[in-house]
């Protein structure tokens, strides 16, 4: 038999009384003391978690897609493809964390639902702010953040940011004309589809070596979508599958709402496009 393994003698640095460790660097004393269940339901521990990973990982979208956005802004494209890339796979990983959620039933969620009130992912302010960045805008849903001015003022100043797809429609006019006023729209409300600058989008996809940067970037706007809508309708699933046809707690009708907001188009030109291809 051989010793047991010994990490000091191995050089593991053991002393950790006047240096950083692990548990500091991560805050792992506040992530972790976090999770307060107020029912005695053993699966609410599960819907903790799996809200408070999935507002992480909002987190980690945001910050990348402020980053790509700025970079657009600025003709920075080629970093802006990462950040676009990482978002996507980001969503990948939203989508995989279901199938742990999955494993809840309506019998489990139905003894802790009431406890929840009217709190709902309705309120989640990071998925709105990531809604709002990528351009599917609707003032109304500010207002559930009315008693948090803070939250509501950040909210309302996106709105009046160009969306992640406005800056591509700059790079775009800088490479093919578009007819006047093309770029004209209320910055308040979802991206409709263009003509203009479909037919401009066109021009692209029907020579992408001529135009290899906007192509590519067009491909990561529709891969970042084609990711984000397996999110909702992953969700509406779940929904269903949990609550059926229940009304939310948020006061929406439930599944119906979720089924209305699945057939949003953040990038409407991208997709409209192809038709004409
Ligand atoms: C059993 C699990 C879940 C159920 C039954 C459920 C139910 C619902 C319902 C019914 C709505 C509509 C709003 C309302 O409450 O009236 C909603 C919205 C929402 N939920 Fe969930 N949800 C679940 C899990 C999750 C998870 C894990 C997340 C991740 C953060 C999430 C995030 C959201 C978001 C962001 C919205 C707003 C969607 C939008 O406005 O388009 N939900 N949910
Ligand atoms: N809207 C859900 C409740 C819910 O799922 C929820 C409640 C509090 C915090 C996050 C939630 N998740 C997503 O909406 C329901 O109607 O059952």
């Amino acid at each position: 038999m051989t010793d047991p393994y010994d990490p000091a003698k191995d050089g593991a640095e053991m002393s950790f009384d006047a240096r950083m460790s692990y548990g500091d660097y991560l805050r792992l004393d506040a992530i972790l003391t976090a999770q307060h269940p107020i029912s005695d339901a053993p699966d609410e521990m599960l819907f903790i978690i799996q809200h408070q990973t999935s507002e992480l990982w909002m987190r980690l979208a945001l910050h990348e897609l402020h980053a790509a956005r700025a970079e657009l802004s600025s003709g920075d494209i080629r970093p802006a493809f990462k950040r676009l890339t990482r978002t996507a796979r980001i969503f990948e990983q939203l989508n995989g964390a279901w199938d742990v959620l999955r494993t809840m039933t309506p019998a489990d969620y139905t003894t802790f639902r009431k406890t929840l009130g009217q709190s709902s992912g309705f309120q989640s302010w990071q998925y709105r702010e990531i809604e709002f960045l990528l351009g599917n805008r609707n003032p109304a849903m500010i207002r559930p953040h009315d008693h948090r001015p803070e939250i509501a003022a950040k909210l309302a100043a996106e709105l009046d940011r160009p969306s992640l797809y406005d800056c591509a429609v700059v790079l775009l006019a800088d490479r093919i004309a578009l007819p006047q006023g093309a770029r004209d729209r209320d910055r308040h409300a979802p991206h409709a589809p263009n003509d203009a600058l479909q037919q401009a989008w066109a021009e692209v996809y029907r020579d992408p070596a001529t135009h290899w940067d906007l192509y590519e970037l067009a491909e990561k706007l529709v891969d970042l979508e084609d990711y984000f809508r397996r999110w909702r309708f992953n969700h509406v699933t779940t929904v269903e599958r949990v609550i059926g046809l229940k009304r939310g707690t948020g006061g929406t009708s439930g599944a119906a709402y979720l089924k209305r907001m699945l057939a949003v188009e953040l990038f409407p030109d991208l997709w409209h496009l192809r038709t004409a291809l």
